[in-house]
């Protein structure tokens, strides 16, 4: 069976390590008591030691923070790297600072999203295929092979995109709650309007804005609610969220590389 070890099991850690468990030796690591304990209490082998970890296996998966990756590095004999194939879940650090970084390593970078948790995330990968790779994505659900330019902008629409989203489906809540409606109720039932929307979507394959005229009757509501949306700046305000999560992606990348220069 191939081993992978899934360094600093945090939360994208432990939903990859849940997800490909049954198919592939894992082992994880962590840095305090509790988290070891929760990964074993998971039926995942769990260390403290990252060099051990990565001796013991063919393929590892990073997924510590940017800012956590020098220190984790410093934990590592070099000679391990060799032969290995290394995958990176972190946001902005580039394939040639990997490749610099681990030498004899063949390096991946992977830029899934929380709704691994679920088995849903969307993921995309560089630099190019690789079937164990992308067995072990499709494990925590799609895979697309993407060139590594695009890899900014996915970390900041489908990488952070489920906060941007959830912070929306919150303010649904609070507008239903303005209007008297039970919070509980709310959440059910916006959560059902954008699952809904999102399958009419993508079954029809219809563009968003012939599915906003559609639901937009003359002199109705619709135009009401979109009329504000207009003039309070939503849509562009969705679109600088977006470029400012995709800029600190690029920042991250640029402060990473530089360290190790
Ligand atoms: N949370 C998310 O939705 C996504 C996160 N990512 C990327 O995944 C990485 C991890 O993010 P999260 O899981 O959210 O963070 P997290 O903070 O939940 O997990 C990181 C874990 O690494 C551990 N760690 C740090 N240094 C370590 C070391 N030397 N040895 C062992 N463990 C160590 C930390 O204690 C922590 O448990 C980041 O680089 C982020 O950019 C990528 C896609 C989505
Ligand atoms: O916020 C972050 O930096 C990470 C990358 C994508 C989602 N979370």
């Amino acid at each position: 069976m191939v081993s992978i070890s899934i360094l600093g099991a945090g939360k994208i850690g432990t939903a990859i390590a849940k997800s490909i468990k049954d198919n592939f030796e894992v082992i994880a690591t962590a840095r305090s008591e509790a988290s070891l304990k929760r990964i074993q209490e998971l039926g995942i082998a769990s260390t403290r030691d990252n060099s051990y970890a990565v001796n013991k296996s063919d393929i590892v998966i990073i997924s510590v923070k940017p800012q956590h990756f020098r220190t984790l590095l410093t934990e590592i004999k070099p000679e391990l790297w060799i032969g290995k194939k290394v995958i990176s879940v972190m946001a902005g650090v580039k394939l040639l600072t990997l490749s610099r970084l681990l030498k004899g390593a063949t390096v991946f970078r992977a830029m899934p999203n929380i709704n691994a948790v679920v088995g849903k995330a969307t993921t995309a990968i560089s630099p190019q295929k690789d079937e164990t790779v992308e067995k072990i994505f499709l494990s925590i659900g799609n895979v697309y092979w993407v060139q590594e330019e695009l890899l900014d902008a996915w970390t900041a629409i489908i990488g952070s995109g489920p906060a941007f989203l959830a912070e929306i489906v919150d303010a649904f809540a609070l507008g239903a709650v303005a209007c008297g409606m039970p919070r509980e109720l709310a959440y059910d039932a916006i959560l059902d309007m954008v699952e809904g929307t999102v399958s009419l979507l993508k079954k029809c394959k219809t563009h968003p804005v012939f599915l906003r005229d559609q639901v937009t009757t003359p002199a109705g509501t619709t135009i009401r609610g979109l009329m504000v949306m207009e003039s309070e700046g939503v849509k562009s305000a969705i679109i600088k969220t977006v470029e400012s999560a995709y800029q600190r992606a690029v920042t991250i990348g640029k402060e990473i590389d530089s360290s190790v220069q």
